[in-house]
């Protein structure tokens, strides 16, 4: 008998039921929701007058409409009606089923992908669901997660299990180490460039090897986070004693005898020797490069280091077309060099990066310095608690002394679903994980970045961070 992958053995462990011909049932062991995909599933339940089968795996937060001012005003400080229609709809939902939420103002509230990290819900083995595609995050913790749609949504709360077909098996590996300032975000880029944004399509990413060791866990979920802009429903990476070390003690972690019986139930979680892989990919950790997407997909990627690709050097005939119109929509001309292309706005957030981590890496780069003249950078923590403890070490004083907007937590402008969108042909310096027109507000041009790179493009006003010499 060969072995198993981690997703193997994960699946097999949550399996009701299968049909001969691959349709299969598993069971849900934690099912996140938030405000924008839920409130058709629950009209559904209740046309059916059905209750939540789970409510106590079930755990809600508002993210994606929220503001990321004066969020103690509650939802009447809402101006959109459809935003305030939404956190008003999750709000009664919740409190009809008994469903634990975090409503916006509550510290323990922020983006999903955040939050249920930090409260320990998220953990290794477990299946994980939330309508909501970066899902793929909790993948971090060795937990098979993805994202489903609304109709799953109403699926999963009536039964607490999802209808699925077994994907394919696909390892990233990742050798040696990554250079100095070179972050999982660069990681994940570098990859989506070179498989491409369906390259995923179909499989469960593992990524394994010695440079995903070394990664903490921040930047473990930043990379799975991406697995899904690399087309694969999810990411996974083995738990070992960076993930305890994590989640020892957080509020939903096991506790006393429990935790060893669940951290020696863990260490069983990782892919066999002799596991089968339907594709494998491998990388150098030391090749690498600093990472930003030029154009408006998450596969138009290069080196900080490179020049705007030239059309007519592009062999591929589709992907020629591509890049043509991604260069008219981002106003840039071919061979220009990407890290001086100057810069507008800079987003520091999302659940791609928005941990204390990443506001950590941003704040050493700007500590000491301002903002360029002309730009207005924003930073929004991920949640209240990533917030709270920024505060604590002083990063919010380092952020607002260099001139920058230190807001309250949730989705923002990854994807201005609330008041925090670039205007028109404004470019952006962000630290998401969508870059395709419109994404951050109506002809906004979006760059995806490291928190490292965003930050330094503050100071400098460029892509490429070189903070300029003044002389006077
Ligand atoms: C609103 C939600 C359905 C969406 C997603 O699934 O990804 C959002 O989070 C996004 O990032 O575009
Ligand atoms: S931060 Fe962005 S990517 Fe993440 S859930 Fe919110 S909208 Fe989606």
């Amino acid at each position: 008998m060969t072995g198993k992958t981690l997703y193997d053995k994960i699946w097999d462990a949550h399996l009701v039921d299968e049909t001969p011909d691959g349709d299969a049932l598993l069971f849900i062991d934690l099912h996140l929701i938030h405000e924008v995909t839920t409130p058709q599933a629950f009209a559904g339940l209740h046309a059916n007058n059905r209750p939540v089968r789970r409510p106590d795996l079930t755990l809600a937060v508002a993210d994606h409409n929220t503001p990321t001012q004066n969020q103690a005003a509650g939802i009447e400080g809402v101006t959109d009606p459809e935003a305030r229609n939404q956190l008003e709809t999750l709000s009664r939902n919740v409190k009809r089923h008994g469903i634990e939420f975090f409503p916006m103002g509550d510290l323990r509230n922020g983006i999903v992908h955040v939050v249920g990290p930090e409260q320990g819900r998220t953990q290794p083995g477990m299946t994980i669901v939330c309508g909501d595609s970066h899902t793929s995050t909790h993948g971090a913790f060795g937990s098979l997660a993805h994202g489903i749609g609304t109709s799953e949504v109403e699926h999963v709360l009536a039964t607490q299990t999802l209808r699925a077909r077994k994907m394919k098996n696909m390892a990233v590996k990742v050798s040696g180490k990554l250079p100095e300032g070179v972050t999982a975000k660069d990681l994940g880029l570098h990859l989506i460039s070179i498989i491409g944004t369906a390259g995923g399509t179909g499989h469960v990413i593992e990524y394994m090897g010695e440079a995903i060791e070394a990664l903490d866990m921040e930047g473990r979920m930043t990379l799975c986070n991406l697995s899904i802009e690399g087309g694969a429903r999810a990411g996974l990476v083995a738990p070992d004693e960076t993930t305890f070390d994590y989640m020892k003690g957080r509020p939903a972690a096991p506790k006393a005898g429990a935790w060893e019986m669940a951290v020696s139930h863990w260490k069983t979680l990782y892919s066999d020797r002799d596991a089968q892989w339907d594709e494998v990919i491998e990388i150098k950790g030391e090749e690498v490069p600093p990472t930003v997407t030029w154009g408006t997909s998450p596969e138009q990627a290069l080196p900080l280091s490179a020049t705007v690709p030239v059309p007519e050097e592009i062999e591929d005939p589709v992907k020629r077309e591509a890049a043509k119109r991604a260069i008219q929509y981002m106003g840039l001309t071919p061979g220009e060099a990407i890290a001086e292309l100057k810069v507008d706005r800079v987003f520091i957030g999302s659940c791609t990066n928005s941990r204390l981590e990443d506001l950590r890496a941003a704040a050493k780069e700007i500590e000491g310095h301002k903002v360029a003249d002309g730009v207005r950078a924003m930073i929004v923590p991920g949640s209240g608690l990533v917030r709270a403890q920024a505060e604590a070490e002083g990063l919010d004083k380092i952020f607002t002394d260099a001139g920058c907007e230190w807001r309250e937590p949730g989705c923002s402008m990854c994807l201005g679903m609330n008041p925090d969108t670039l205007e028109p042909g404004e470019r952006c310096a962000s630290t998401s994980n969508r870059n395709f027109e419109g994404r951050q507000g109506r002809d906004g041009r979006t760059h995806l970045v490291s928190p490292r790179i965003a930050a330094r493009a503050a100071i400098s006003g460029t892509l490429g961070g070189k903070v300029a010499v003044l002389v006077n």
